[in-house]
């Protein structure tokens, strides 16, 4: 139990080192510390020198013009080094800044996408903002701080003990006491500092959610509902800050009295001394001059060390999404178009999913159970089923999104499991159930597709997917800025721009995943004509909630519940199978309602 306390009252310095030693531009750093150690050591030639005007000054040694030219060189060699130490810290801050944010973003996209879902995206820009912005300060305003304080205090110490031991013990005696008060204080500072950190990306969660889902909060009236959620987070939140603040006014006051404390105590001495003989006013004065040397750096030593947790106590966040770990990425890197066996025979299996069964992390019932699935070259299978019933978990399995742990899946005869993901997904042209537009204009989005295609492709791209008429009525056609189009595009608009992308990368498979939901009938009968000539020549699953929409496809695979309750055409299912025909009919009759 005492060692566990030891190890944890040690544990700040060792991760503040841990820290520093992390961080890049060493060379930078070198810069400041060695700035820092010289700025250190000219206070006391400051202090010293002072103390010699001083005693030239009352008579006790000859003063001259010069001594003044001296004290002039002294600050200006100071005023120097206050300059380059700044220079190398703004240096650093900004050096370090920039490596921590492209580490972090770096690692968000090499990150699985297991591992963005576990947290909430308002954390992670938690993280990559306030954050951040802490360690700048740390940087910036503060590391020097810690080589600055306690050499500056050593110093003065050693100076003063020089000077007059006696009075100095006497002055310092209770310095030690307040030091260890104010690590005591200082202690919580880090754990606050996390807490309110974790309120703030709380509440960064719900902002975007809710600006994400203004209409609906406009449209049901939810303010009220929502503010009861939001309001408690914010409270939350600035209790939080309020015992960071609370803890860190302590340590402030504290910092005043470790300040003040010594001048009182050397007054009462020095007071003592003089009356018995044993030191002159002059040198009390000087010595109560240099004692702020040795009482300012100590003052800030609480300050210091309750920030630098708050500043580690960030750092390990940050931490915690560069500690992300990577999508594996090694694995065969195969490509569909080079000498693979089913490009000779037709019917050969191109997706082979056996026995295949998952659990997401963390959940207790799987989402998918026993699932048996074989498609063939060019052939183009549909997955329907009730919301839930697992649709996307297989096509975030069939993207390598989360390993495959139970039963098995093979694209092109290999396991998913020897693929290189890049390589696979690079064969695979995915349109997600949400659409998402990149910052950039409209050609850039559709060019992700094929990055290397010229503005012909684009717009045949754009054409198949019936977006090029649209597109070419915006203010700036394909140049407009998604950014300036904000919300005035519409769902299917989105969605076409989408399809646009997918069509351009003209893979071998393609996997929709609800991609013509938010098209109304006109436009989704044309799309689909363009579906169907586009994914005749392609092996394609398509996942849809419609079921009017997938009536041609080869086979319809209907889940339920993770399992795979019926597979045929969309005939052999309404003839045989009772569940296939009931969701059909609710679906008919839903759209009658809805034409009515
Ligand atoms: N990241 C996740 N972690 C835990 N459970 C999840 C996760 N994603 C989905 N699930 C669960 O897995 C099950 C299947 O979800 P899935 O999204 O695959 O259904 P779906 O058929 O695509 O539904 P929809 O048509 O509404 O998109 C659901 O019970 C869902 O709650």
């Amino acid at each position: 139990m005492g060692k566990e306390k030891k190890a944890k009252e040690t544990s700040f310095l060792k991760d503040l080192l841990q820290m520093i030693k992390d961080l890049p531009y060493k060379g930078l750093l070198t810069g400041v510390l060695v700035t820092t150690i010289f700025l250190s050591l000219i206070q006391i030639v400051i202090a010293d020198y002072l103390r010699v005007l001083m005693d030239s000054l009352v008579g006790e040694n000859d003063f001259s013009m010069g001594m003044l030219g001296v004290m002039v060189l002294i600050f200006a060699v100071d005023l120097v080094l206050i300059y380059f130490r700044t220079l190398a810290s703004e240096k650093y801050s900004e050096k370090n800044l920039k490596y921590l944010r492209k580490e972090s973003t770096d690692k968000l996209m090499d990150t699985s996408v297991e591992e963005v879902e576990k947290a909430h995206s308002g954390d992670f820009i938690s993280k990559l903002t306030n954050d951040l912005n802490k360690i700048q300060t740390f940087t910036k305003e503060r590391v020097h701080n810690f080589i600055f304080v306690p050499l500056t205090a050593v110093l003065s110490l050693a100076y003063l003990l020089y000077l007059n031991w006696i009075l100095t013990l006497i002055s310092v005696a209770m310095i030690p006491v307040i030091l260890v008060v104010s690590n005591i204080i200082g202690k919580p500072i880090g754990k606050k500092t996390t807490e309110y950190s974790e309120a703030m990306g709380k509440i960064n969660t719900m902002n975007t959610e809710y600006i994400k889902g203004i209409e609906v909060v406009k449209a049901f009236h939810l303010n009220d509902r929502l503010m009861k959620k939001y309001t408690p987070e914010v409270e939350n939140s600035v209790q939080k800050d309020t015992a960071v603040a609370k803890s860190k006014a302590f340590i402030n006051s504290l910092s005043g009295i470790v300040s003040i404390l010594p001048f009182f105590i050397t007054f009462g001495f020095g007071a003592y001394f003089i009356s018995i003989g044993d030191l002159t006013l002059g040198g009390l004065i000087a010595f109560t001059n240099l004692l702020n040397y040795l009482s300012f750096p100590l003052s800030q030593i609480p300050m210091l060390i309750g920030n630098g947790k708050g500043d580690l106590a960030a750092y390990k966040r940050v931490k915690s999404v560069i500690n992300l770990s990577e999508e594996r990425t090694g694995g065969k890197v195969l490509a569909f178009d080079e000498n693979f066996r089913w490009e000779k025979q037709s019917d050969q299996e191109v997706i082979a999913i056996r026995n295949l069964s998952f659990t997401y992390p963390g959940a207790t019932e799987p989402s998918l159970k026993n699932i048996n699935i074989s498609i063939k070259k060019n052939q183009q299978i549909a997955l329907v089923g009730e919301s839930g019933s697992g649709k996307t978990t297989l096509s975030k399995l069939l993207l390598g999104f989360y390993p495959v742990v139970s039963g098995k899946i093979e694209i092109g005869g290999k396991d998913l499991s020897d693929w290189n993901l890049k390589a696979l997904r690079q064969n695979i042209a995915f349109v997600p159930q949400e659409v998402y537009l990149f910052p950039g204009d409209v050609e850039e989005n559709i060019r992700y597709g094929k990055p290397e295609v010229g503005e012909g492709g684009i717009i045949s791209a754009a054409e198949k997917a019936y977006a090029h008429g649209f597109i070419k009525n915006l203010d700036r056609g394909y140049h407009t800025v998604v950014g300036e189009l904000g919300d005035r595009v519409s769902g299917g608009q989105k969605q076409r721009i989408s399809l646009a992308r997918a069509f351009l990368k003209d893979s071998n498979i393609v996997l929709l995943d609800e991609a013509t939901s938010a098209l109304d009938n006109e436009s989704e009968s044309l799309i689909q004509k363009a579906l169907d000539s586009e994914l005749k020549e392609k092996t394609s699953i398509i996942i849809a909630h419609r079921l009017s929409t997938i009536k041609d496809a080869d086979e319809i695979i209907v889940l339920k519940d993770g399992e795979i309750v019926g597979t045929g055409s969309h005939l052999e299912l309404i003839k045989s199978n009772g569940y296939y025909r009931s969701l059909y009919q609710k679906q008919m009759e839903n759209g009658k309602r809805e034409a009515m």
